[in-house]
């Protein structure tokens, strides 16, 4: 059985939606979590995700007992009975290699597989492995493992990033907590999940420093507990609502948007000619079209995300110009081009470049998800296209949107989800009303583990 998103084009959004936890703030707190030795964590607005489901399946794996309910994660790690993270879970999801950290730092030993490459690119984690190294860990890979081991404590040291990771940040930021003296971090990545990981492990007891700056300094301390902790808001999952706004012509707020974590999206979109109003507690996105085409081009923190490239670039081809879209972060992310095109896009790409001519009018087709924010702008560019589109490759996009259909169709979309046996582009004259009720039945189903 597989699932596929169905969209009919044509509706403007209006209303408000409410945007979840973030997922790249939650894996990680998740994974931090393994450092508690006493009591319990209890992680508020934990977002339904598939990935935040995997993460918490290792950490079950490894000994600590959770439960979650309602996004509401309480996670006790006080007895850890396995030091390893193995294949099936981190081939499903990268972000499990967040655990060699924690575990490292509180068992002195770990065993994770390797992550290898994805659609995006290589991904390499030679970063992580120098910190660890730095910090005293041995490390040795062996039949698609990576295994690192220390002498007792880790020892603080002093670490350049030779690129500004955000995983190797965290992973290092995370050992260094249980390790004895001082980590200075150099060349730190800066984006807001960091600040609040940062915030998280100093709730447990961490001595962290300077995170949101390029340089983190990391007092180490022997023990570390659980601790009451509320999640970041999704700044990439509310820059896809506000863009899903902008491609409409729509009047959307975006509900617990954080303005300051948004800010290169933001400008742009106010470049194009939307129409930004920053409220307390969210933002206002209000379109009137044609929009001007503006560049692009993805940088780590304060730039502009690389994770909200794709959805950008389905807005690029409903405005009016050329526009040219600059990838500086992955070698590969350009996969949804193919897509595009199937829709009746016209987009050249020149290495890592691409040149969007604007204009363009889109017609639904059969496409599919290659990666988590493709499948995002897929949608999008159903939402402004002709007929209906048909987006399988699903599995991707629930790894990082909490009932993507459910919230579009509040806004006015028509949308919604199905699970078949074969493609199902004829049946899309259903009622979208009865469809989007069962699946939000099945996919609104939490694990409650005790
Ligand atoms: C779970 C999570 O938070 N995922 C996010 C995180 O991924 P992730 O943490 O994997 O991304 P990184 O910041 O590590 O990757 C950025 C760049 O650094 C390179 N690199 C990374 C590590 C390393 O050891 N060596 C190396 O060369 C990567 O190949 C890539 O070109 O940040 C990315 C960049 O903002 C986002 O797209 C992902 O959504
Ligand atoms: C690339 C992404 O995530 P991950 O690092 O988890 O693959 C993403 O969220 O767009």
């Amino acid at each position: 059985m597989m699932s596929k998103f169905i969209v009919r084009g044509g509706n403007k959004l209006t209303g408000s939606v409410k945007v979840s936890g973030a997922k790249n703030s939650v894996l990680p707190i998740i994974a931090a979590s393994l450092l508690g030795g006493e009591g319990e964590s209890v992680i508020y607005d934990a977002p339904p995700l598939d990935d935040v489901i995997t993460i918490s399946k290792v950490l079950k794996s490894i000994g600590a007992s959770i439960t979650y309910e309602n996004d509401v994660m309480k996670v006790n790690a006080q007895r850890i009975t396995s030091c390893e993270a193995p294949y099936e879970w981190v081939r499903k999801m990268r972000a499990s290699f967040l655990v060699m950290g924690p575990l490292l730092a509180r068992m002195g030993h770990t065993r994770i597989s390797l992550p290898g490459g994805c659609a995006i690119g290589t991904r390499p984690i030679d970063q992580h492995l120098k910190g660890f190294e730095a910090l005293g860990a041995e490390i040795s890979l062996g039949h698609g493992y990576i295994e690192a081991k220390s002498n007792g404590r880790l020892r603080g040291a002093k670490i350049y990033l030779d690129v500004a990771s955000v995983g190797a940040t965290e992973n290092i930021m995370m050992a260094a907590t249980l390790a004895e003296g001082v980590t200075v971090i150099e060349n730190a990545a800066k984006e807001p999940e960091i600040v609040d990981l940062a915030n998280y492990l100093n709730g447990m007891g961490a001595k962290v420093r300077g995170a949101g700056t390029g340089e983190i300094r990391i007092e180490g301390v022997e023990k570390m507990h659980g601790v009451n902790h509320t999640v970041i808001p999704d700044r990439i999952e509310a820059g896809t609502y506000m863009v899903a706004a902008a491609i409409t012509g729509g009047d959307v707020f975006v509900e617990g948007a954080i303005a300051d974590h948004l800010g290169p999206v933001i400008s742009k979109l106010e470049e194009m000619g939307v129409q930004i109003e920053l409220g307390e507690n969210g933002v206002r996105v209000i379109a009137n079209h044609p929009l001007k085409a503006v560049d692009i081009k993805t940088l780590p923190y304060p730039g502009f995300p690389t994770d909200m490239q794709s959805q950008m670039m389905a807005l690029l081809l409903k405005s009016q110009g050329t526009s040219v879209v600059s990838e500086t972060v992955f070698e590969n992310r350009f996969m949804h081009v193919d897509e595009f095109q199937l829709m009746n896009a016209e987009i050249k790409i020149e290495g890592r470049t691409a040149i969007v001519t604007g204009g363009a009018n889109l017609t639904g087709a059969k496409v599919c998800a290659t990666d988590l924010r493709a499948g995002a702008a897929l949608i999008l560019a159903g939402l402004v296209s002709e007929g209906t589109t048909e987006v399988s490759g699903v599995h991707h996009i629930d790894r990082g949107y909490v009932h993507l259909a459910e919230k579009l169709s509040a806004l006015g979309a028509d949308i919604w989800r199905i699970t078949v046996d074969e493609p199902v582009l004829e049946q899309s004259a259903q009622p979208a009303a009865t469809i989007i009720k069962e699946e939000v039945n099945m996919f609104n189903v939490q694990p409650s583990w005790v």
